[in-house]
């Protein structure tokens, strides 16, 4: 294998998409949570570039290491289920998989503590869910799915520390929209995976009390979100463009609750997906 070849596996082994997505959310803190509390721009901390790509890189890294450990844990059902995928098709061995996930962790933490003790606070929890969640929670009922809630809910928590106490205060209603969207989708996404999830000893909550209460919780999960999503508007966070942008925000949870009602776990999976993305482009929006 070469050069290109095993960066590219890395890559892949840390699903550098989703990671990049977390690191984004997280430099959007910076700037919503700058905002809100009127951080003077020039000299200012949040308005270096550099730092911006700490936060990003600590965000990156933090969660493709728990994507990576994801996998370690999971290899034998994969080596069945998903036989292509870095470690069960043996292009990144299990001693690298260990190194490279104790390596992410090292230096996110590191930059972390290094920056202020928010965020080294903020990391070091990610950190113990991360691999409590690979190790255990993932197979249990709901609190996988509300640990995963959690996480990615933290990627604005996480940013904002940059500023400190306030940043993270004023950054809560954000938390609580992705905690709640980020629920109703994991639930879809457990409902989804029933058959894999029994054969590898799991209990999930559809696996423990059924395909149709699933569907309630997680629709209930996604209801609130929308419910809920004014919040960053009527607390003066953001502008009224932020409500424009809301519509099509909303219609997309509309069509993943359709969907999921209908029973087409993919399809609703896929656009509850959608409109988290939105809802990013939509918080930039409120800024304007
Ligand atoms: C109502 C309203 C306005 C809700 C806000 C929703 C929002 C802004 C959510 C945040 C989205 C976000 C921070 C995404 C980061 C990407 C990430 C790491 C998500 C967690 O991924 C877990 C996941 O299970 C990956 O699965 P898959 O996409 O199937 O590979
Ligand atoms: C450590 C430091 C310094 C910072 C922490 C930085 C933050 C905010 C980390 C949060 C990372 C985050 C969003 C993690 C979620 C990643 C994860 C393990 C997702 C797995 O989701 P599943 O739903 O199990 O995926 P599959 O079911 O598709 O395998
Ligand atoms: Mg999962």
């Amino acid at each position: 294998m070469n050069l290109v070849q095993k960066i590219s596996a890395y890559l892949e082994f840390m699903r550098y998409k989703n990671a990049a997505m977390a690191g984004i959310s997280s430099v959007i803190a910076v700037f919503i949570a700058a905002i809100i509390l009127d951080y003077p721009m020039e000299g200012a901390l949040f308005y270096n570039l550099i730092h911006l790509f700490y936060i990003f890189i600590m965000v990156f890294l933090a969660t493709g290491a728990g994507n990576m450990l994801n996998d370690y844990y999971d290899v034998d059902i994969d080596r069945v289920n998903k036989p292509n995928r870095p470690l069960p098709s043996g292009r990144i061995s299990l001693k690298e998989a260990v190194y490279l996930t104790i390596l992410c962790f090292s230096v996110a933490l590191l930059i972390a503590f290094l920056i202020n003790p928010v965020a080294g606070i903020i990391g070091f929890i990610n950190v113990f869910i991360l691999i409590w969640y690979a190790k255990t929670l993932k197979r249990t009922v709901l609190l996988g799915n509300l640990s995963i809630a959690y996480l990615t809910g933290s990627t604005f928590l996480f940013g904002a520390s940059f500023l400190g106490t306030d940043g993270v205060r004023v950054m809560i209603p954000l938390f609580l929209l992705a905690f709640l969207a980020t629920a109703a989708r994991e639930i879809v996404k457990d409902i989804e995976d029933i058959k894999g999830d029994a054969e590898d000893g799991a209990v999930t909550f559809p696996i423990k009390y059924g395909e149709k209460p699933a569907i309630y919780l997680a629709s209930a999960f996604g209801f609130l979100a929308v419910l809920l999503s004014p919040l960053p508007y009527i607390l003066g966070y953001l502008t009224v463009h932020y409500l424009y942008a809301l519509i099509i925000v909303i219609l997309c949870f509309f069509v993943a609750i359709y969907y999921l009602f209908k029973r087409d776990y993919a399809k609703s999976s896929k656009y509850f997906k959608i409109a988290m993305l939105l809802s990013l482009a939509a918080f930039i929006f409120g800024l304007i």
